[in-house]
């Protein structure tokens, strides 16, 4: 195989969001990239791409709506051929891409953790009653709400920064950050640590970078390969099969986790009424091949176990 590799003349371009974070996975990107193939950085351009959800700062996330609220834009720039590829969070992810496009490179996966992030409290035990705690995620604040219905959930927005930064203005007392975006940001000490996935089951596919392009890019599939992580994506398989099978979007409530040892897979899968007043939950193993099949398993199981009503709010 020879490919005609990219230069500083006619350098790849990596597509990403321009936030710290967002940037943080570019660069990561480039850096395997151009060491896999002994190129310099320079042959490489990173280019930022405003999103909605960049752009909407004063509303909450669910209520701005629709998926891929921050991917839209770049996925356009990928088929418009303004860059060659998309750096995503995978867990942003929707489990299908438009037409055209590919996202099957995975770079390995960070922490899939959250972290416990207070000025105040120590852990997130140690919560006194009536904290208010901010966060913007559906799934944490169903999780919190189930576990502790006496905390105050307030709307969190904003990059790790600003977030951090509403702390110090007391706008909540605690909030919760994936452990993977303070590592990348190289912030991991801001955490008072990492929650343990019994007490708060991560977001599907968090912590795991995917690499998107155009299907019918050659060159760019070859180099692809070279920083490809096999075993983040048998992991990825099982829980996207999962999220797929509950049609699970940013508006869901939805929480799950593969992992492989000595050769089997375990997975754990989680949805919750977004008031936290419900919680369903399943833990299976099964060999590693078959993550995907247990991953719908479990899916139309937790389905079952909802019935009819589970969802409602989602029409309101
Ligand atoms: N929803 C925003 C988002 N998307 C990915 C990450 C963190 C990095 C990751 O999970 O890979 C974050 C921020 C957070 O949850 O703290």
């Amino acid at each position: 195989m020879s490919i005609a590799l990219p230069s500083p003349d006619a350098p790849m371009k990596i597509g990403t969001r321009g936030s710290p974070l967002a940037l943080a996975q570019a660069h990561e990107t480039r850096d395997r990239l151009a060491a896999a193939f002994d190129l310099p950085v320079s042959a490489f351009e990173v280019v930022k791409i405003k999103t909605t959800g960049d752009a909407v700062l004063d509303r909450p996330l669910k209520e701005i709506g629709g998926k891929g609220l921050f991917t839209r834009e770049i996925e356009q720039a990928l088929i418009d051929g303004a860059i060659d590829i998309a750096v995503h969070s995978m867990k942003d992810m929707p489990v299908a891409q438009p037409e055209g496009l590919t996202l099957d490179t995975y770079l390995p996966r960070e922490d899939m953790r959250d972290a416990f992030v207070s000025h105040r409290h120590p852990a997130l035990a140690d919560l006194p009653d009536g904290t208010v705690v901010g966060t913007s995620s559906l799934r944490r604040r169903a999780q919190l709400l189930w576990r502790r219905p006496d905390l105050t959930v307030v709307e969190f927005r904003g990059n790790v920064q600003t977030r951090l930064r509403k702390l110090e203005d007391r706008v909540a007392d605690a909030t919760f950050l994936a452990m993977a975006g303070l590592n990348r940001l190289d912030m991991a000490h801001v955490a008072r640590g990492p929650i343990s996935p019994d007490d708060m089951l991560p977001a599907v596919a968090q912590g795991a970078i995917g690499i998107e392009r155009r299907e019918d890019d050659a060159r760019t599939a070859d180099m692809l390969a070279a920083i490809h992580d096999a075993p983040t994506a048998t992991l990825l398989a099982a829980e996207r099969a999962f999220l797929a099978e509950l049609d699970g979007s940013c508006e869901t409530p939805i929480a799950g986790l593969a992992e492989v040892h000595g050769g089997t897979l375990r997975l754990r899968g989680e949805i919750l009424r977004p008031d936290g007043s419900e919680c369903l939950s399943d833990d299976a193993r099964a060999p590693v091949e078959d993550g995907p099949d247990l991953g719908r398993e479990m899916a139309r199981k937790l389905l079952g176990q909802a019935g009819p009503g589970f969802f409602d709010w989602r029409a309101a």
